[in-house]
């Protein structure tokens, strides 16, 4: 609803009028869109590399214990289990969580594309001449997959993206920068001037649940579901054949 208070009142500044009803509704719907199914889609493929590979949900565990112990009893009471949840600061002290959701981005990245990009002007690149008007579509997911960039890039492995004292290749989470600015070794959310607005409000949601879903329940296979990491394209990347997994309280 703020967002919606923020373009009724909004005055176009050159135009000097407000929004027409029919431009709200597109900026909502944009906003819903590019920022809804992202986010799910990215969430589930994070969950189901955490349940496909126990030991990295148990070293996940072990990190959010160490920060904030043991969870709650899951309580049916809304109001009482809603006043324990991993707050944004608590975040801030989770290495390989952040690890987890970067390892889950590079590898499952929800666009396999950015937005068509068009060029305003005929450009050289490499030797090769992009002309004018030309659109240019830019290969997210094989940027992620790239072997001459990262070690076994098929492999879902967070501790690439840990420091020195991890045990990874020590790209480090800290340091990693995801809008490229320094560096492109991939863009799950584009880069440039047209990055995606959104991109540190999907990590922290990213971050937020992914703790809370793993600190108050474990998550394991259905008996005999082997957890099918196959992709399907819609909107955004999807699993072929969504996750089903088994939760029970950790307390
Ligand atoms: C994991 C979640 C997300 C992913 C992977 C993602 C990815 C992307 C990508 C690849 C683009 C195109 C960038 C380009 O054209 O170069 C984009 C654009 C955009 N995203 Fe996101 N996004 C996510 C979440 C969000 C959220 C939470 C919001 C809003 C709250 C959002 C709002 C937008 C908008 C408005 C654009 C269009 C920007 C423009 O054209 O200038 N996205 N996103």
């Amino acid at each position: 609803m703020a967002y919606v208070d923020t373009l009724v009142d909004l005055q176009l500044p050159e135009e000097n009028r407000n929004l027409h009803e029919e431009e709200i509704v597109s900026l909502c719907s944009e906003f819903l869109v590019a920022g809804t199914d992202t986010t799910s889609t990215a969430l589930q493929w994070i969950m189901a590399n955490l349940v496909k590979y126990p030991r990295f949900q148990d070293n996940l565990y072990q990190e959010i214990f160490s920060v904030v112990g043991r969870p709650p009893r899951v309580t049916t009471e809304r109001e009482e289990s809603m006043q324990h949840v991993i707050e944004e600061e608590d975040l801030q002290k989770m290495p390989y969580l952040k690890a987890v959701v970067l390892e889950a981005l590079r590898r499952h990245p929800p666009g396999h594309f950015v937005l068509p990009h068009k060029v305003t002007q005929d450009v050289e690149l490499d030797g090769y001449i992009i002309p004018k008007n030309a659109l240019v579509n830019f290969m997210v997911a094989d940027m992620g997959w790239d072997p001459k960039v990262w070690e076994d890039p098929m492999e879902f492995k967070p501790e690439r993206f840990l420091d020195s004292s991890g045990t990874g290749t020590g790209t480090g989470t800290d340091g990693f920068d995801i809008t490229g600015s320094r560096e492109i070794k991939m863009m799950p959310f584009g880069a440039g001037r047209r990055i995606c607005p959104g991109y540190a409000l999907a990590l922290l949601h990213l971050e937020y649940f992914v703790a809370n879903l793993i600190w108050y329940l474990r998550w394991t296979p259905l008996e005999g579901d082997e957890i099918d990491l196959s992709e399907k394209q819609e909107f955004t990347t999807v699993m072929k054949n969504p996750l089903r997994a088994c939760i029970s309280p950790r307390m």
